[in-house]
Parts: C-alpha cells; sequence; structure tokens
C-alpha cells in the first residue's frame, strides 16, 4: 500500500502542526485533521488558529484547501484514510483507580473504538498521543473485538517530540523519528510506510525503528530525562543561594563537559507546559504497578523538585516584600508556561498568582500571547480558587508591559518573552511604587543595571547586592 490519505484525529497541538508539516512536505497527500469540538475545528479554518506557534500560519495558509483540511468530518476522513494519526490528549486522571498519577487512556480508547466501528478497509493505525508502555496492546485488543470482517490495522508508535514555541522547527529538522512496530512481516511493512511519509524531508538515518514497547517508552523517558536535568539544575540553584555560587555560571561550567552539554541547565521558577509532569506521573505509577517502587521513588523526586522550586520562589517574593503582599500590587509579566506560545497548561505563573492571590494581592498580567479569557479561566479554575468573583477583582489584566506596572509595587518575570529583556527599566521604575522590586524568575534581566536603577532585584540561583542608595556598606550586602 501507498499512503495516499491520512486522517488525524486530534486537532490539538500536536495533530495540527506535525499534519499541517506533514501536508506542506508531501503535497501528493492529503491530510485530514478532524476532532470533536467544532470550536477547535473553526478556529483551524479560520484566519486565527487556534494555537500561537512561530512559522505555523505560514504553512496552514499554503496547505489548506489544497491537500489540507480540518473537519468535524470524522466518520469521512476514518473511510477514506489509509493511515489514522491518534493525536488525542492523553490527560492524568482526576478519579479512581490511578487518580493523580496515571494516565486517562479514555479519549485513547474512545480514538480506537471510533475506527473500528467505522473503518471498512485496513488501516495503519499510529500512536502519536504520549501513551503508557503497552498502550498499543489495548487498541489492539479494541480493534480486533470490533473489527468489520476482513478489515485488518497495524498498529505504530510514533511518539512525538517537538517542543511547543519551536514546534515547526522541530518538526522540521527532528533530531530523530521514532517509529515502534510489530516484529512481524506485516508490522514491518507498515513501518517502511510511515517512514516513506517522513522520509519526504528527514534523512534515513535520522528515523529510528524499534519494537512497539521501545517505543513507547522512549517518549515517557525522553521527558523524564529532560525535566530531570531542569530539577537537577534548579536544586542546585537553591545551594547557590545559600553559598553565594552563581548557578548559570556553573550551568556553563558543568555544560561544557560533553557527557553532560549544555542544554536544558537554564534553571527557572520551574517547569510547566502540558506533558512533563503527567508523562513523569504515568511512569511513576507504570514503576508503582510494575512493584519498582524505588525506581518510582527515583522519578517522583523530579515532580517534587519542581513544586519546592516553585513554592520556593513565591516564598521569596513575599518574603521580600515585608513577608505581607495583603492589598499590595503585583505585576506579573507572562502567564505562558514558556515564551513563544500561548499556551497555559501547568504553567509555574498559575501558581505564583494563587499563592499571591491566597496572600491577599491584587494581581495586575500582561502577557503578550495569551488571551484574558485564558487567564481568567486559569486563575478561576475550582482546583485553583474557591471564589472566583473575589480573584475577578483582584486580577487585571492589561495590554503591555507598561500600563501593568504603572503603580505596581513589584513585578515577577513569569515568563522569558524576548520583549521582557527590552523594555525601558527606568521608565517602569519611575512608574512603581517606591521602593521597588523585581524578581526575575528566568534569569532574562540584566540585573546589575537594574540595580543601578534602583530596584530591589531578586532572581535564581544568585545573590544580588541592594541599591546603591539603601546600601550601609559598600559592595556585599543581599537584599
Ligand atoms: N503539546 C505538546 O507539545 C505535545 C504533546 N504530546 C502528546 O500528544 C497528545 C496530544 O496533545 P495536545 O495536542 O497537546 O492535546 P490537545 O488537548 O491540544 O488536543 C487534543 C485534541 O483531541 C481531541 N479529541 C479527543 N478525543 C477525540 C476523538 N475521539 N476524536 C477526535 N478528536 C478528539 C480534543 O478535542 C482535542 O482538541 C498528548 O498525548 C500529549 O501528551 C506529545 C508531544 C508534544
Ligand atoms: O511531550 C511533550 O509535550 C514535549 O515536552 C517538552 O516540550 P515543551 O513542554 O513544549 O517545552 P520545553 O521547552 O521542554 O519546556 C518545558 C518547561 O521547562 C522549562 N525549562 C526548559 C528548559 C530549561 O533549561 N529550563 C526550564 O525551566 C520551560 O520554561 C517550560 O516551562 C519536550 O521538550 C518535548 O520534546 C516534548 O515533545
Amino acid at each position: 500500500m501507498v499512503v495516499k490519505n491520512i486522517c488525524c484525529l486530534g486537532a490539538g497541538y500536536v495533530g495540527g502542526p506535525t499534519c499541517s508539516v506533514i501536508a506542506s512536505k508531501c503535497p501528493e497527500i492529503k491530510v485530514t485533521v478532524v476532532d470533536k469540538s467544532v470550536t477547535r475545528i473553526a478556529q483551524w479554518n479560520s484566519e486565527k488558529l487556534p494555537i500561537y506557534e512561530p512559522g505555523l500560519d505560514e504553512i496552514v495558509k499554503a496547505r489548506r484547501g489544497k491537500n489540507l483540511f480540518f473537519s468535524n468530518n470524522i466518520e469521512k476522513a476514518i473511510l477514506e484514510a489509509d493511515l489514522i494519526f491518534i493525536s488525542v490528549n492523553t490527560p492524568t486522571k482526576t478519579f479512581g483507580n490511578g487518580k493523580g498519577r496515571a494516565a486517562d487512556l479514555k479519549y485513547v480508547e474512545g480514538a480506537a473504538r471510533m475506527i473500528a466501528d467505522i473503518a471498512k478497509s485496513n488501516k495503519i493505525v499510529v500512536e502519536k498521543s504520549t501513551v503508557p508502555v503497552r498502550a498499543a496492546e489495548s487498541i489492539m485488543n479494541i480493534l480486533k473485538a470490533n473489527n468489520e470482517p476482513g478489515v485488518s490495522y497495524q498498529i505504530l508508535s510514533n511518539p512525538e517530540f517537538l517542543a511547543e514555541g519551536t514546534a515547526i522547527q522541530d518538526l522540521m529538522h527532528p533530531d530523530r523519528v521514532l517509529i515502534g512496530g510489530e516484529e512481524t512481516p506485516e508490522g514491518q511493512l507498515a513501518i517502511e510506510e510511515l517512514c516513506s511519509i517522513y522520509e519526504h524531508w528527514i534523512p534515513r538515518k535520522s528515523i529510528l525503528t524499534t519494537n512497539t514497547w521501545s517505543s513507547e517508552l522512549s517518549k515517557l523517558a525522553a521527558n523524564a530525562m529532560l525535566a530531570q536535568r531542569i530539577s537537577s539544575i534548579n536544586s542546585l540553584s537553591a545551594v547557590c543561594e545559600a553559598t553565594g555560587a552563581d548557578v548559570s555560571e556553573v550551568a556553563v561550567a558543568i555544560g561544557l563537559d560533553s557527557r553532560i552539554g549544555p542544554k536544558f541547565l537554564q534553571a527557572s521558577i520551574g517547569f510547566g507546559g502540558s506533558c512533563f509532569q503527567k508523562d513523569i506521573l504515568n511512569l511513576v505509577y507504570i514503576c508503582e504497578s510494575l512493584s519498582l517502587p524505588e525506581v518510582a521513588a527515583y522519578w517522583q523526586q523530579v515532580i517534587d523538585m519542581n513544586e519546592y522550586q516553585k513554592t520556593r520562589f513565591t516564598a521569596k517574593v513575599v518574603q521580600s516584600l515585608f513577608n505581607t503582599v495583603s492589598g499590595k500590587n503585583i505585576t506579573l509579566l507572562g502567564f505562558a508556561f514558556k515564551k513563544n506560545t500561548g499556551d497555559t497548561r501547568e504553567s509555574p505563573a498559575i501558581h505564583v498568582a494563587k499563592t499571591l492571590l491566597d496572600e491577599g494581592a491584587s494581581l495586575n498580567i500582561y502577557d503578550p500571547k495569551v488571551e484574558e479569557s485564558q487567564i481568567l479561566y486559569d486563575l478561576t479554575h475550582p482546583s485553583i480558587c474557591e471564589s472566583p468573583e473575589e480573584v475577578k477583582k483582584l486580577v487585571k489584566i492589561y495590554p503591555d508591559a507598561y500600563s501593568a506596572t504603572n503603580g505596581a509595587h513589584a513585578v515577577v518575570i513569569c515568563t522569558e518573552w524576548d520583549e521582557f529583556v527590552t523594555l525601558d527599566y527606568r521608565e517602569i521604575y519611575r512608574s512603581m511604587m517606591k521602593p521597588a522590586y523585581i524578581f526575575d524568575g528566568r534569569k532574562i534581566l540584566d540585573h546589575e543595571e537594574l540595580i543601578n536603577i534602583g530596584f530591589h532585584v531578586q532572581t535564581i540561583g544568585k545573590r544580588l547586592p541592594r541599591p546603591l542608595s539603601t546600601r550601609m556598606w559598600s559592595g556585599t550586602a543581599v537584599v
């Protein structure tokens, strides 16, 4: 079979960009991205796409209506497809057995049941969603138990490694593409079919093929190890603050060791995003289910360290502001979980905002890409607050950094947006209450310059001197 028709179930952060790039690189293949959500599909078909991702608009505009389609007609897309990507969400379970840790596979199962109900011809079904090891077995069981006579399936695992904010770049030039499949002749044939799609733009040597379970586990392992690096450097940031070492200098020094490497050593307010925490919790749950408590505890520590970092940073904000923020105006610059995305899922900014609101602060918030409605939705969620009305009174969203900081007691940098680096901090200082504080949770600002302006500055993993005018003696005092 030569794949001519692809269907993708799930038009989210993975399904949308991945299929747009496939459509752009394989003009002879018809790619249809479907979703249950009518709103989401309408947004994909509009001028304003549902997600912000640099480079995405151009690709979608170039291919939409030619060989790239967004649709709610799931039945038609499944019937037509030779190959189906499952790119649905796999959130952490919020109920029952494994609550708070196991992956909730109801959407994956729902997708498998849809395929089984609708398909009338053979299909290659590709797990793109991040799933627990051996999920492909469950999908196959569902498909086999419900299939039309004569219809057969091959299940492949093809985890996605893109990061938000650089998704298009990551999809165009991936470090590797991973494809896992059955070690049978039919399984190997299906792997070859999927390889031939990626080979339109990715060299064969960058396409790695493995057995299904290795592929599924490698995705969880990659996210766990990336997050582990962040927790490791964040743990060291606490040691730096206690000793006078500078975590950025430590990161450079250790990153130059080619066995360690320089990436993912940026100490921060803590990692966020929809996947690191969920995938590690999933790994922890799998280990516990496999009676491997020591392994489970090892990975759990990556999450615990992240919680510690978020709490430690916010406690520092409150402590520095004379141990009370009640009635004070605090500005959060950035609300997305990282720059170049409008995604706020598990954003550390939510943790900061919640703690400050609990302490009685009023918040001014500005983010270049997060919609006001999203910020208010996140902060009034039942898991965050008991009184949405109270939150709405205490939180104001601003259209730019200058209006957001006007009259504030303190500024907290929650996201490392480039535009925050080049703001006129003299102007901001003039408009703020005094003493004026900046808490740089992303280590992006020129701290020396800010101190010279008059700010009290706190950051992660480095002690900073007080502004000159407040020093009792020269040089060494810390805020
Ligand atoms: N967000 C990211 O950067 C990455 C996510 N992943 C994984 O990819 C998967 C998808 O993640 P996102 O795209 O972020 O999720 P998302 O929540 O943005 O999108 C999932 C979409 O699937 C739709 N859906 C659910 N069941 C469906 C069904 N039966 N038929 C049609 N549509 C259905 C939902 O309506 C939703 O629009 C997850 O397993 C995630 O762990 C992997 C790599 C990167
Ligand atoms: O499975 C997924 O969803 C994806 O998860 C991450 O991608 P993403 O969460 O989009 O973004 P990252 O760049 O990994 O950043 C995650 C969080 O860690 C933080 N981070 C990252 C790097 C660093 O050095 N320090 C640090 O604090 C970021 O600010 C952000 O809050 C992985 O990088 C992707 O490979 C993976 O496909």
